[in-house]
């Protein structure tokens, strides 16, 4: 049996429990929940992931609904034990749900949400971040600095890669790598190959409005290609950057073989989830082809990183920060309580997650819905007509 765990409490005489398994930014988030009637329990523990003991012992006896993170295992142990203490409703503090067994969920009749639309823009922002530092290798000048060897301007320092007029590849054109790639169209100028099992045709029509816009100003115009397979992207691309989901389709979607079909002098970057690259491989093709470069902001085994890695010039490596800005972060906590707040409520599942803007209006009450919800259509859970 694990330790009690420390938590601090608010509105002690709320008629519903929600724990949250980590403190949040925030308060709006908190707020929300006790206008409605909830006691939210919040775990201090100064440990950054909590083991299935751990947070069984938070759920208790009675507890009507949990906010969790993504690195907490949320399969059929916990999901047995919420339904045990009348939990019907658990909300991740992310968009990413692949550490929830969402069918064990549905199985006891608890409720999934995730925290879509606050986090597009931001993650997207990182990911160009980390594809400019790659181009010009930002992190490699910086530390050269800061180690007192700059002693003038030389034609070959720190040569790298211009991206005007080069070819942006996005695996994964959803929310978050549509976002990306207008970014790097719009602002880079660069050419769109894209790779995704379905159409993104508001990113198609978006480029070309702006290869219009541009040649009508006498420019070269931009352009975009559907690839129809994720190898096209691979052999054509310059910069490529993963934003697909986490599942056993996408598992070591880059392997070695992958790598090898990719330009000597290309960059990947990987702001979706660690396993979609086979890091082993990576960090052998990263040794053989010093010209190659990564960005990388997940990690196969986090908060690891596979033997080597660290040590490459050419990689840069940053902690899980992509949806790190203030708003977003907040946004997340807002999102992920209003979910398990709904389902307490018995309201309906808001139409469009993608569409979340009225739950952030700080001014207004947040609609009677839960903002998005996974497994709404296999627990029948009613829509939102608002
Ligand atoms: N590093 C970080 O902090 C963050 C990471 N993420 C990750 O990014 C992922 C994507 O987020 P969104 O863009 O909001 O989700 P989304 O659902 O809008 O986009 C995912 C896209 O991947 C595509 N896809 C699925 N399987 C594929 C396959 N086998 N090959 C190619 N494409 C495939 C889907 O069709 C979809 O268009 C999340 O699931 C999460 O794991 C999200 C936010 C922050
Ligand atoms: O939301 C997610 O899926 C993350 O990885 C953290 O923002």
């Amino acid at each position: 049996m694990a330790k009690p765990v420390s938590i601090e409490v608010w509105n002690p005489n709320g008629k519903y429990r929600v724990v949250s398994t980590k403190p949040m930014p925030g308060t709006r988030w908190i707020n929300l929940l006790i206008q409605q009637d909830c006691r939210v329990e919040i775990c201090t523990q100064k440990k950054t992931i909590l083991s299935v003991e751990e947070i069984i012992a938070l759920i208790g006896d009675k507890c009507d609904g949990v906010i969790g993170q993504l690195t907490e295992d949320w399969g059929e142990t916990l999901f047995s034990a919420l339904s045990r203490a009348g939990g019907k409703a658990f909300s991740n503090m992310a968009v990413g749900y692949n550490n929830v067994d969402v069918n064990a969920a549905t199985k006891y009749g608890v409720a999934v949400g995730n925290t879509p639309g606050v986090l597009t823009e931001t993650t997207a922002e990182l990911a160009a971040s980390l594809s400019l530092s790659a181009a010009r290798r930002i992190v490699e000048a910086d530390e050269f600095m800061r180690a007192g060897l700059y002693d003038g301007w030389l034609p070959h320092l720190f040569v790298g890669n211009l991206l005007k007029g080069q070819t942006v590849g996005v695996i994964g054109a959803g929310r978050i790598g549509s976002a990306y790639a207008r970014m790097m169209v719009e602002g880079f100028k660069m050419n769109l190959i894209y790779f995704d099992l379905y159409q993104s045709t508001r990113l198609e029509k978006f480029v070309t409005a702006y290869g219009q816009f541009l040649k009508a100003n006498g420019e070269p115009p931009v352009t975009w290609k559907r690839a129809s397979t994720m190898d096209e992207v691979l052999r054509e691309a310059d910069v490529i950057s993963l934003h697909p989901i986490l599942d056993k389709t996408t598992y070591h979607l880059v392997n070695k073989e992958r790598l090898a079909k990719m330009k000597k002098e290309a960059i990947l970057v990987n702001c979706s989830r660690g396993p979609v690259v086979d890091e082993v491989a990576l960090v052998q093709h990263l040794k053989e082809n010093p010209m190659f470069r990564v960005g990388l902001d997940v990690f196969e085994d986090e908060p690891f990183m596979k033997p080597g890695l660290a040590d490459m010039k050419n990689a840069i490596v940053v902690p899980h920060i992509a949806s790190a800005s203030k708003w977003t972060r907040e946004g997340m906590a807002t999102l992920a309580a209003l979910n398990v707040l709904g389902k307490i409520k018995g309201y309906p599942i808001w139409g469009d997650p993608n569409r979340v803007e009225p739950f952030m209006n700080e001014k207004s009450p947040p609609p009677a819905a839960c903002p998005s919800i996974v497994n709404s259509k296999a627990l029948g859970l009613p829509v939102s007509k608002l």
